[in-house]
């Protein structure tokens, strides 16, 4: 796997993922090109080779921890953590989270978005890496990366399902991460 897509070697995997997402127009606003992992989340077969994908980044990456963005990277990044036998962090939108937070602010498209993870949750010692379903302005694991370096852990890299390559999201983590690397298993 590349860091912009997948190598010949996973063309198998690719379109198993691809065939299996559905591009809805116009949601959630006009303009917008939506793309539903629904379907991909219904199949066993494709959903078990996603989740085999991403353990096998944990492992690559030496990863002690995975933090899932809410809410699709909950459903990608959990079992992952699980298969790679280490532990899961839930990243959520504000004011979700029971305990002491970190939080940390972050420019959309159009306005402000905020989004917060339990302080203790990860440490010195942690490599940690951000699963998501998808890559848009980068903005959220942008967002992500700062968080988990202010809890005083190493980021081991960004891993998503699909990057939307015509936007600028590589370029705006790109910053953040520093050295870490940012991985998509399609590119769209
Ligand atoms: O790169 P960005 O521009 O930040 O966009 C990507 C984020 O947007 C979507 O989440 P959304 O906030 O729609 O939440 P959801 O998963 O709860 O539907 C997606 O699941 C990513 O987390
Ligand atoms: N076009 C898109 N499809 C699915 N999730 C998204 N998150 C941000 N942009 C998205």
């Amino acid at each position: 796997m590349s860091a912009t897509g997948v190598g010949p070697a996973d063309e198998k995997l690719r379109d198993l993922l691809l065939g299996h997402i559905h591009d809805v127009p116009d949601y959630p606003k006009p303009g917008v090109m939506f793309k539903d992992i629904t379907p991909l989340l219904a199949d066993a077969t494709a959903f078990a080779a996603l989740t085999d994908a991403l353990a096998e980044a944990c492992r690559r990456h030496g990863a002690t921890k995975v933090v899932g963005l809410e809410a699709r990277g909950f459903i990608l990044g959990a079992p992952a953590a699980v298969r790679a036998g280490v532990g899961f962090v839930p990243v959520r939108k504000a004011g979700k989270l029971p305990g002491a937070t970190l939080a940390q602010a972050y420019e959309l498209e159009y306005g402000t978005a905020e989004i917060e993870m339990h302080a203790d949750a990860v440490g010195p010692g942690d490599r940690v890496l951000v699963i998501d379903d998808v890559l848009a302005t980068g903005g959220t694991a942008e967002a992500s990366v700062r968080l988990i370096r202010r809890a005083g852990a190493e980021v081991a890299g960004v891993v998503v399902l699909m990057e939307l390559g015509f936007l600028p999201g590589r370029e705006r983590l790109s910053g953040a991460l520093e050295e870490a690397p940012l991985e998509a298993l399609i590119t769209v």
